[in-house]
Formats: structure tokens, sequence, C-alpha cells
């Protein structure tokens, strides 16, 4: 349990470089580890989710070494692991688990994964059908969770699969799979989803392409270790944009942030609420980057839908926040993806703004909130819970810094699934102006 803080009355600056890209540093380990040859990976982010991706690929038999950010991977080229000797952890861990599901699912032994708690309830039918499709040989439990068992398999064969989510992780271990199968795979998408998957695999010298929403791969012969360079989290980022603008007389630059237009969602909602963010383009190439700067300024209520959703899914908890500092009405609809992430995240969303007075309600695909309200510990003070999941943590850190009274936060650990020093950080903005 830790308390939180006020932001001081001069508001919070400075130039913070938040850590790598949680996405784009698990998919640096994969294309790494069934690459030929050696893979440097820059800026990767040791967080607990991708450091059980890490740990399941030295669990398989590559070589990986760690020094600090940065990684050097010993790639087995595809189909070259060793049998492991214990199950796999991939603890909090959605990512994990979802794209080793369709990169293992043709190897000559069994594997088994198993999850933490909440892991262990999220779906997992939603890759299973795709694979099984694939003729890949996937056990799950009997509702549809993990653990799983990805039982040894000599082949797969390409499908076409038009995807009834718009989900990153699905249409990425469908992928994942068919650069191993036989015949073409297709992957049909409504709604664009993150494109990480498909651009490290140009950058490893596979081919795939993608048009119009529909994304095709064929076997491919042999990847080659590259030099990866790992990008700022946009979804860590986030944290502190809406930090910037709801916290009076602040003003932040956020360094090398990825700005890849499929996961840039933050800034386009953040703009349509009215908010003018300064963006400064760095790279264009691979995974385009660039410094943020965000200044304390009035935002209004918007209207999410479902258009809008897989592009800011990861942060419509934060931007939930920023609403409830928005004058008028902000409506998210089509977000009931949001309910099977690490926690029901509609549901801990309202339950933790609640808590400090936020005007919130909880509808069955996203919520609406009333704005704008000044946040207060209700009862002078105000016991705010991760419930274990690390955006709804950072979170409620970022409305303590505009909440009256006495607030403290409840499972503050599980931060560090994907930003470890984030405190630290959010600690280094509040010192006093000079
Ligand atoms: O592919 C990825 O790296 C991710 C995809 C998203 O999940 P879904 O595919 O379930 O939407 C996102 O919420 C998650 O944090 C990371
Ligand atoms: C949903 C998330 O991750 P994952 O699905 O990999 O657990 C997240 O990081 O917010």
């Amino acid at each position: 349990m830790i308390k939180l803080t006020q932001a001081p009355k001069s508001g919070l600056h400075g130039e913070i470089t938040v850590p790598g890209d949680k996405s784009i540093s698990h998919r640096a380990l994969m294309f790494g580890a069934i690459a030929t040859g050696e893979t440097k990976i820059e800026n990767f982010l040791p967080s607990d989710d991708v450091m059980h991706t890490m740990r399941a690929f030295q669990d398989l038999g590559v070589s990986i070494t760690q020094n600090g950010r940065q990684l050097h991977v010993v790639g087995r080229g595809i189909n070259q692991f060793k049998a492991p000797k214990q199950p796999l952890d991939m603890g909090n861990s959605g990512t994990s688990t979802r794209l080793l599901m369709g990169l293992l699912s043709r190897q000559p032994f069994d594997i088994q994964l198993f999850g933490d708690e909440s892991l262990s309830q999220r779906p997992m039918k939603r890759v299973a059908t795709p694979l099984l499709q694939m003729d890949a040989n996937i056990e799950l439990a009997e509702n549809g969770t993990l653990p799983a068992t990805l039982h040894a398999n000599k082949t797969l064969k390409g499908i076409t699969y038009e995807m009834p989510v718009a989900s990153a992780q699905v249409k990425s271990a469908i992928l994942l799979a068919g650069m191993q199968a036989d015949g073409v795979t297709r992957v049909i998408e409504k709604l664009p989803t993150r494109d990480h998957t498909e651009r490290m695999l140009k950058q490893f010298g596979g081919v795939i392409n993608s048009k119009n929403g529909v994304i095709e791969v064929t076997k491919q012969p042999e990847l080659f270790g590259q030099n990866v360079i790992v990008p700022s989290d946009i979804s860590s980022a986030a944290f502190f944009m809406v930090a910037g603008l709801i916290t009076p007389n602040s003003d932040i630059i956020l360094k090398n942030v990825g700005i890849n237009p499929t996961r840039d969602g933050v800034l386009k909602l953040l703009k349509r609420m009215g908010a003018s963010i300064n963006v400064n383009q760095i790279q264009n190439e691979g995974e385009p980057m660039a410094d943020i700067m965000v200044k304390a300024q009035p935002l209004h209520g918007i209207e999410i839908t479902a258009e809008d959703v897989p592009g800011a899914v990861d942060e419509l908890p934060i931007l939930a926040l920023a609403a409830t500092q928005a004058i008028g009405d902000t409506v998210i609809t089509g977000a009931e993806e949001l309910r099977v992430k690490e926690t029901d995240r509609i549901a801990t969303v309202v339950a933790e703004l609640s808590k400090i007075g936020a005007d919130i309600q909880e509808t069955p695909d996203g919520m609406i909130i009333h704005g704008k309200t000044p946040l207060h510990a209700l009862n002078e003070s105000a016991l705010l819970d991760s419930h274990g999941d690390h955006r709804i943590g950072m979170m409620n850190v970022i409305a303590a810094l505009i909440t009256k009274g006495d607030v403290v936060l409840m499972g503050e650990d599980a931060m560090s699934v994907s930003y470890p020093g984030f405190l630290e950080d959010m600690n280094a903005l509040m010192r006093e102006k000079k």
C-alpha cells in the first residue's frame, strides 16, 4: 500500500523518456528467437510481462543475454526449439500467451502454458478456434481458458479467417502460425488493429501483404537476425499526456514515443477533446517515433465509438479519467473488449473513479462520464485499488494528482507489468520548477 500525492501548485514539468513499447518488445524477442543469426534489441522493455516471454524462450533453448535495456538473442530458426523441461509460465500476459500459441503450434513435442489468476480467466478460444482450423492440436481448460497444451504437431495449413473481434493478439497468432503453414493464410479485419507483427516480419526479411483489411502470409523459408530499436511505449506515455493536460500549470515533453498509426488513437481522441498537443516526428521508418509536448488546458467531452477502440484500447482507462475533467459528457460505446483485459476495465475504472467523486456510469459496452467534476476523497480519505491491473494502478496515481484529501493505493506492484519505474518518473515531474 502506498500513499499517493497531489501535484504541486506549480504543476508537472520536465522531459521524460518512458520505457520501451511492450507489444514491440514481445515481438522482437519472438522474431529474434525464430530468425537465424543474432538479434540486438535496443530500448527493450524489461517489464514483468515481457520477462515472461523472455523466460519462455530460454526454456525453449534460446540463448538470450540481457544488459539492462539491451538484449542479445541468438536465433534458432523456425521449428528448432528444444522441448521445455517444464510448463511455460505466462504470468499476467495475454500477449505472450496468445502469440506463443500461434508461434508454437507446429513443434514436435507437447508444450504446456499456464498463467496467473487473472490470465487464467481470460478467453483463449478466440485464438484456439482459428489455430484448430489450421490443424494445430490445442487443448484448453473446459471453459476455454488456460492452462493450455499445444500438442506435438507436424503440419499446419493456411486458412482464410474473418476476425470476429478486433484483436491484434488473435491476428498475430494466426500470422505467426501462417508463417509455418502450407498454402496461403489470410486474415480479414473489419477494423485495423496494431500492425507491429506485420512490420517486424518485414524487417526480419519475411514477406507479408496487407491491403484493405486483408493480410496475407505464406510459409517463410528463413528469417534473419536484426537490430531492433524499440520506441517508447505510447500506452505508457498516455498516462503522462493526460497528467500534463489535467494538472494545472503543467508542461511535459515525452521523448521518442512510438506513433504507429494503428496505435496513436489516444492522440487523436485527446485532440478531439480539444487538446492541442505538439507531435514532432523524429523517425518515419519501421516504427515511427515522435517527441510529444503537452500543456495543461481545457478539454471537452466527446463520443468514443467502436471504430476508435482498437487504436486506443489500452488507453481507455486513462482517457476516462481525462473525461472527468472535460466539460460535458463523454460517451464510450463499442468497448466491450475492456471486460476481458487484466480486469473487467469497465467495472474497475467506474469503481475507482467513483471513489473520488467522478460522475461516471457503467454501460454494457462502455461508460458515460459527466464532466467536469472536481475530484476529492469521499470521507476525507480514499482507498484506491489497482485490482492487480497495471493500467488501473497507473490511472489511480494520475487521478490522485488532482484529488483533494488523503489517497492511498493498494496493489501498486501491478504497475511493473508494463511500466517498472512509473512512480520514479512521476516523481521526477513533480519536482518544483527551478
Ligand atoms: O497485440 C498486442 O501486443 C496487444 C493487443 C491488444 O490486445 P487484444 O488483441 O486482445 O485487443 C492490447 O490490449 C494488448 O495490451 C497488447
Ligand atoms: C491488455 C494488456 O496486455 P495483455 O493482453 O498482453 O495482458 C495491457 O497491457 O493493457
